[in-house]
């Protein structure tokens, strides 16, 4: 079983009968999905708010039942992946372009717990390009605003034609030398005219399960 599978199914372990769930995004969390959609299958009772289109049409097809913030006034876990995780427990997230749906659900949660293997951890962040999304009106510009902040950004393509997320905005990747102050950084960005939201989450995760090659899992808590 690879890293990725093995924290992926890990991670059912905190979710119990009559929780509202918070899905996450991407291959880690893939196997969460699966092995939720399996629990439900035996009788597991939940109710799931997917963080992208991917992650819900995945949920249906496993018989996942699904919710909206419209229906419940709390989301009791999320588990989702990470694209960077810094020693002082700060990520970057957005590398599959759920970054805003992501964030909007990790910040209902009562607890975020994330899923990723050991490669995913780093002294510092950076070497990931930070996902940033942008309204497509005027992205030019906005991609100059956020160039100031010492970065080399690019615009996400899928077939030489932007890449356009689940809201129908842009994504840039910003490719920082190495990001010193990530939650200050998080907040400076969000004041740009254009930008919606960027792929910074600092340190608000809860738990981590990390993935070695040795298949074994390790366990982070927050102390925070
Ligand atoms: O937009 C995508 C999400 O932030 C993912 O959770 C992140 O990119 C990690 O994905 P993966 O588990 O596939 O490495």
């Amino acid at each position: 079983m690879n890293a990725k599978q093995l924290v992926g199914e890990k991670a059912v372990d905190y979710i119990k009968d009559g929780m509202v769930v918070g899905l996450g995004t991407g291959s880690t969390v893939y196997w969460t999905i699966q092995k939720l959609g399996q629990l439900v299958k035996e009788g597991l009772s939940i109710k799931g708010i997917p963080t992208s289109v991917r992650t819900e049409e995945l949920a249906k097809e496993l018989g996942i039942p699904l919710t909206d913030f419209a229906s419940v006034d709390r989301i009791d876990v999320t588990i989702d992946g990470a694209d960077e995780i810094d020693s002082e427990l700060n990520l970057i997230k957005g590398g599959g372009g759920a970054l805003l749906r992501e964030k909007i659900v990790a910040a209902a949660s009562a607890q975020l717990i994330i899923v990723a293997d050991e490669s995913k951890l780093v002294k510092q962040l950076g070497q990931f390009p930070l996902p940033v999304e942008v309204i497509p009106f005027g992205w030019e510009n906005t991609m100059k605003k956020i160039a100031e902040f010492g970065c080399q950004p690019r615009l996400r393509l899928v077939d030489d034609k932007p890449d356009i997320t689940d809201n129908g905005n842009y994504i840039l990747d910003c490719k920082f030398d190495k990001i010193t102050k990530p939650e200050q950084l998080n907040k400076e960005l969000n004041t740009i005219p254009g930008v919606v939201e960027n792929g910074l989450f600092p340190n608000i995760a809860n738990m981590f399960l990390i993935g070695k090659k040795d298949g074994k899992v390790n366990v982070i808590t927050n102390m925070r």
